[in-house]
């Protein structure tokens, strides 16, 4: 099985680029104003376009009200709204019906008590992310969480794991949980906010030497 990546937090061509040479399967575009990855919904737009279509485009909003939304919808384009705050399952289920855009949710994992309440998505996102709980920030920390809450989980709906991947775990990470999408930001930087080329690149080789490694 193919595991799909996702590196988040771009914000030149530069890290676009070197996304997409890597194998990247999606890009996330943060616009949140707290982050160190902010960028404009106009900005966004440019960089899906220097994607060239070569990996799908997630747009990643916290608690956005409906009409910033709207907007990141019509300006953006993107192919994947993420939500990452404290948004209810039925804002995200109006959001998908009415934007014709996937969406996904972004949650922070605590225990398994958490993990049980996450079945209050299942109908409403196309994919859930889980993460580490909240900091400061709801995300983009670089803090991962105890992966053996995931164990044995039926996962309903379509997920992915996030929250302190690097090429240095990642491998453990996909052992333990057997995601079948990666999703990493602050792992791949050389300081908040800045992607380094080198660390996109060793990520997305640690990803596909497991998967050669399990498929061989
Ligand atoms: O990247 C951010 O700045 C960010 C801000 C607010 C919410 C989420 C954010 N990033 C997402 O958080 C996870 C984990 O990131 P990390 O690899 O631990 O740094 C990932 O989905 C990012 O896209």
């Amino acid at each position: 099985m193919k595991t799909e990546i996702k590196i988040c937090g771009l914000s030149n061509e530069a890290s676009i680029a070197a996304a997409a040479k890597a194998g990247a399967d999606y890009i996330g575009l943060v616009h949140f104003e707290k982050s160190p990855r902010h960028v404009s919904l106009e900005r966004a737009a440019e960089l899906r376009e220097a994607t060239l279509g070569a990996m799908k485009t997630v747009l990643l909003l916290v608690n956005a009200d409906p009409k910033l939304t709207g907007q990141a919808v019509h300006i953006v384009r993107p192919d994947v709204i993420q939500f990452h705050g404290r948004e209810t399952p039925e804002w995200i289920k109006l959001v998908r019906d009415q934007s014709n855009v996937e969406v996904w949710k972004a949650l922070g994992l605590r225990d398994q008590a958490t993990l049980a309440k996450s079945s209050r998505f299942e109908g409403a996102a196309d994919r859930l992310l889980f993460d580490a709980p909240a900091k400061a920030l709801p995300g983009g920390t670089g803090t991962s969480f105890d992966w053996t809450v995931l164990e044995g989980h039926k996962h309903k709906v379509p997920w992915g794991l996030a929250g302190g991947l690097d090429s240095d775990n990642i491998a453990q990470a996909i052992e333990a949980t057997n995601p079948p999408l990666v999703d990493v930001s602050s792992g791949v930087e050389s300081a908040p906010g800045v992607k380094d080329v080198d660390r996109i690149a060793a990520f997305c080789q640690a990803v596909q030497d497991f998967d050669n490694r399990r498929s061989s």
